[in-house]
């Protein structure tokens, strides 16, 4: 049987799923994932019918970060390949710089452009470059495509794309591309098939995992993000402190004498929900935690997100519905709940039974605005692209 692999490394996960090739497009064999990497890391594998093969859990030194999550993944593919031939590896890359504005085939000098963005993403580039040197070294010969988290953003508007600081930088590059592109992708896509009346309405996707932010689409374009020149701006996230005055970042370079590296690693890794909680990055553990600097944690990531709706709403002149999505956006009704009680004034009326049971529609039939919840699949997003580029 012809598969591909897909792999998508996120900032405490790492996700991959096997599709069949058939003539229809490629068909789910396997999905897994290994997350609450370095918290609490547990491995998960399901079939096509979504009937579990693996659930296994780990002490977080023993998958302490996504390296090791690799090497475990690697051993269980090893374990499971019989019988399937692979004909190529889709890889989420997050920084597409502004090079890229739709996936490519990975050759020498494409893996050396996107090594450039490294440090633009060291939560994740690194990790998405690392398993496609692996493969470029043990066979050369394998397909191998990198589908990007900005390139669903290249379309905005100019006036969204730059930052007001010499234009000379936006010349170079310093631009505000967006992420999770792949995840917006993939929900306009489904939209068109769930919801064909809003296919011309104005939305915003908030995309809420370990790393998070919004996207305001109309007529299937994102048109804005809440991210920008890298994965640290817009919304409080895991370990990201979101928007932040970048006075902030010279009070820590001149006044505490703090190197790059270090404001690199307090903005990257001690920041967002687990540096204003002290407890922990995992949204779970905040909503069991009884300590009030969890809450208070949780009442800032609530705070900023209905800043950040109103701000997109405003760049859509208007809107008709909210899609949630990503781990949180999918998975807790009581931070959903809070969102949308933020938001009344926009119309939204919460329906409380069916956000409690996570479908899709959550608003009650009279809401002016259509509340939805959506779960992302990244991976498809990249399997149907690295399709499309194989011969
Ligand atoms: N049942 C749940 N309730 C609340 N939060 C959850 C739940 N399941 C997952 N999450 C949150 O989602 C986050 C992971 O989201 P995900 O989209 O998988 O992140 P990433 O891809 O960035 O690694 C976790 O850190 C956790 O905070
Ligand atoms: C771009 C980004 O933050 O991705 P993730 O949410 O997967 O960490
Ligand atoms: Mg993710």
């Amino acid at each position: 049987m012809d598969v591909i692999l897909v792999l998508n490394a996120g900032s405490s996960s790492l996700k991959f799923q096997i599709f069949d090739i058939t003539p229809a497009g490629p068909e789910r064999l396997y999905k897994g994932q290994i997350d609450g990497i370095g918290v609490h890391p547990r491995f998960r594998v399901a079939d096509r019918d979504g009937a579990a093969l693996l659930d296994q859990s780990y002490p977080a030194a023993e998958i302490p970060d996504l390296a090791a999550a690799t090497g475990r993944l690697r051993q269980w593919l090893v374990e499971h390949a019989e019988g399937m031939t692979l004909r190529a590896i889709g890889h989420r890359v997050v920084h597409g710089g502004p090079d890229y504005d739709r996936a490519v085939r990975i050759d020498a000098d494409v893996l050396k452009r996107l090594e450039r963005f490294e440090d633009l993403a060291p939560l994740h580039q690194p990790n998405n470059l690392a398993p496609i040197r692996m493969v470029m070294a043990a066979a050369p010969d394998m397909a191998q495509v990198a589908c990007f988290d900005t390139a669903f953003h290249r379309g905005h508007a100019p006036v969204a794309d730059c930052y007001a600081i010499p234009a000379a930088l936006y010349d170079e590059g310093v631009r505000r591309y967006g992420f999770h592109g792949l995840s917006y992708e993939y929900i306009a896509n489904r939209l068109q098939t769930v919801a064909p009346d809003l296919s011309a309405g104005r939305i915003i996707v908030a995309h809420l995992g370990s790393g998070a932010s919004m996207c305001a689409i109309r007529g299937g374009r994102s048109v804005e993000s809440t991210m920008g020149f890298t994965a640290l701006d817009g919304l409080p996230m895991g370990t990201r402190p979101g928007q932040l005055d970048p006075g902030v970042v010279l009070y820590l370079i001149d006044q505490k004498g703090m190197s790059a590296a270090e404001v690199s690693d307090l903005l990257y890794k001690q920041s967002g929900l687990k540096g204003l909680s002290g407890v922990s990055n995992d949204m779970r553990d905040l909503l069991v935690s009884t300590d009030p600097r969890a809450a208070f944690a949780i009442d800032h990531f609530v705070h900023r997100c209905a800043i950040s709706i109103g701000g997109l709403t405003a760049a859509l002149g208007g809107l008709d519905a909210l899609v949630f999505t990503a781990g949180i956006g999918e998975n807790a009704p009581q931070v959903r709940t809070r969102i949308a009680e933020r938001i009344g004034w926009l119309g939204a009326e919460l329906d409380a039974a069916a956000n409690e049971r996570n479908e899709m529609v959550i608003s009650t039939p009279g809401s002016k605005l259509r509340l939805m919840v959506i779960p992302t699949d990244e991976e498809l997003m990249i399997a149907r692209q690295t399709l499309a580029l194989l011969d």
